[in-house]
């Protein structure tokens, strides 16, 4: 490298002084290597985030190449892990001694996991939205796991809405006759004039993070994931064959719900969940009876925790 290469970074000061919360870069595309427990070691395609703060209020900038490599280093030699990205977050504060004494990353991917058939015992693969955050601020560390889980809901206005007019179609097809018989009700419930109305369903997301602590060697990505569908009971199927459409229209029938009903499930099924410190959670009914979505929002409600 030539010696009478300008370095700006290190060599001229700040126009207008002053402390920033982050500096870094946004959105660098790299593959990593990510290990989540009980699945094997998996390539994704990441956006990652990286800052550090710039606690000298004189120096002209961070070095934004430092926190690049290391990141760099993480993704051709190494696996993201609890362990490597509390190095990381180390590894971005040592390379910015005079400068920096607080760092943050933020990993974006797409994981995808096997997900099994209801009934026919297919498997196909689902991908899910998950984002790992890890920080150092005042010496105080915080991981967090955030992932986004599709899953269908049935309104249960509609669904009673619907029973009525099957109800009255009932009463308009049989009240005049004497002997009912149980053939003719069958055959007649089997034909769209005896299932008169059926309710609406809508995609729906769930969107819901967590605290991790260092009791987790590697990062519960398909355990929350169990957990939350195992709640919600009606998750979005990956290979469907007839007899799995049906358990999934038995299952959307029997767990009938509004925003707030799936809240409180999730709620109720987070609060079980011990080894999680903290968490937050927003549901999202993209609404087919709607063009806007219903939602609700709930946290673990420990004091200096998430806000809602
Ligand atoms: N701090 C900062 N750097 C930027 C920005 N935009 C681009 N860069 C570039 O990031 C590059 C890397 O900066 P440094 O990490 O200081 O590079 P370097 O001086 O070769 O590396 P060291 O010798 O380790 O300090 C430089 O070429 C900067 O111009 C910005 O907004 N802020």
């Amino acid at each position: 490298m030539p010696t009478s290469m300008p370095d700006i970074a290190n060599h001229t000061t700040a126009q207008t002084e002053g402390t920033l919360d982050w500096v870094g870069m946004s959105n660098i595309e790299m593959p990593i290597m990510v290990a989540s427990k009980g699945e094997s070691e998996r390539m994704v395609s990441a956006h990652i985030d990286a800052f550090v703060n710039l606690n000298d209020a004189q120096a002209k900038g961070i070095h934004m190449s430092r926190l690049y490599l290391l990141i760099d280093e993480l993704s051709t030699s190494s696996v993201l892990n609890y362990q490597t990205l509390v190095a990381l977050l180390d590894g971005f504060i040592n390379s910015h001694q005079e400068l920096s004494d607080e760092a943050k990353v933020v990993f974006n991917f797409e994981y995808h996991l096997r997900r099994k058939s209801l009934i026919s015992g297919k498997e196909g693969w689902k991908g899910y939205p998950v984002t790992l955050t890890g920080s150092l601020k005042q010496g105080k560390l915080a991981i967090e796991l955030s992932i986004e889980v599709p899953y269908s809901s049935t309104c249960p206005c509609s669904a009673a809405l619907a029973r009525q007019l099957i109800q009255q179609a009932f009463q308009d097809k049989f009240a005049s006759q004497q002997d009912l018989a149980l053939n003719d009700v069958h055959e007649w419930l089997g034909t769209t004039e005896g299932v008169v109305a059926t309710p609406h369903s809508q995609r729906s997301v769930a969107e819901i993070k967590v605290k991790l602590n260092n009791s987790i060697d590697d990062f519960p990505i398909t355990e929350l994931v169990d957990l939350i569908e195992g709640s919600l009971k009606t998750p979005v199927q990956a290979a469907v064959k007839r007899e799995d459409e049906q358990e999934f229209a038995r299952l959307n029938g029997q767990n009938l719900m509004f925003c707030e009903d799936a809240a409180r499930r999730l709620q109720h099924t987070m609060n079980q969940a011990v080894h999680f410190d903290d968490f937050w959670l927003r549901i999202n009914h993209l609404e087919s009876l709607h063009a806007h979505d219903a939602v609700s929002v709930t946290t673990k409600g420990i004091p200096g925790g998430y806000q809602p």
